[in-house]
């Protein structure tokens, strides 16, 4: 476990307009560029902006650390479906990363886990890594939200795993009722369901590191807090400000540093 890198995502979700979603990545990218770089070497770092911004959002951060990836795709690879976009075409423009299964795409836009499945195998074949999102709609018993959370995640991998398809899979837990509010939900109980995930899709892609992230109002602190209870962050809001990216960067090389 201690051996996973230590992952940084920041999802824009439909925050930002077109420049300043570029003007935001030219500050992330002044703030990577002002720290040693072995002390990035050892991180992972992700973002995801919407699609419109993602071909100049590859050229911006193509000499950093940072990597690419959209918030959604399409479960097939071409065809009638107006509208969507294909991790086939993600790939081909130099995406690395697809998040599936948001919270707020299964609560908004009626996406099942049959869906979620169909688009963890497309991203797989299509050599994206996807960033998968799992958690409880509502605060619980911890071994309840660590029973459904692995219900998810079974779920959302039956597909890649009956096609044979294999890659490495990034699980991002983020509790859905810890989703845009002040403060992350508790590390004891959080720390508790990475733990799970992360032990049950090591059993599940045996041959891949098996990260699970925290999402949920994460921000800078929560990581030296966590410790090594989360193997990264999946941000929100509170990367919106350059600083604070930064902040956590340090964070994550200090605890990086420590392993
Ligand atoms: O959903 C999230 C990341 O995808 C978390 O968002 P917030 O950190 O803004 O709550």
């Amino acid at each position: 476990m201690s051996q996973r890198k230590l992952t940084l995502g920041v999802s824009l979700k439909m925050y930002f307009g077109y420049r300043q979603t570029l003007d935001w990545c030219r500050q992330i990218r002044a703030e990577i560029g002002r720290r040693p770089h072995d002390a990035l070497s050892a991180l992972e770092l992700f973002v995801l902006p919407s699609f419109p911004a993602l071909a100049p959002v590859c050229e911006l951060l193509a000499d950093t650390p940072i990597g690419v990836g959209a918030q959604d795709l399409h479960w097939e690879d071409a065809g009638a479906f107006t509208g969507e976009v294909s991790g086939a075409l993600l790939r081909e423009m130099g995406c690395r990363y697809v998040e599936v299964g948001h919270a707020e795409r299964r609560r908004d836009f009626g996406e099942s886990d049959e869906r979620v499945a169909l688009k963890i195998a497309a991203a797989l074949r299509n050599g994206l890594t996807p960033v998968l999102c799992v958690g409880e709609a509502r605060q619980g018993r911890p071994a309840q939200t660590i029973e459904l959370c692995l219900t998810q995640l079974e779920a959302a991998l039956e597909s890649a795993l009956t096609q044979r398809l294999s890659g490495e899979v990034i699980v991002a837990y983020e509790p859905q009722w810890a989703i845009g509010g002040g403060a992350p939900a508790p590390v004891e109980e959080t720390g508790a369901v990475c733990r799970a995930l992360a032990r049950r899709l090591q059993q599940l892609l045996p041959r891949h590191d098996g990260r699970v992230i925290y999402g949920g109002s994460a921000g800078p602190g929560l990581l030296t807090q966590a410790g090594p209870a989360f193997d990264g962050l999946f941000l929100g809001r509170f990367a919106h400000d350059p600083a604070a990216f930064g902040a956590i960067l340090d964070e994550a090389a200090q605890q990086q540093e420590r392993k």
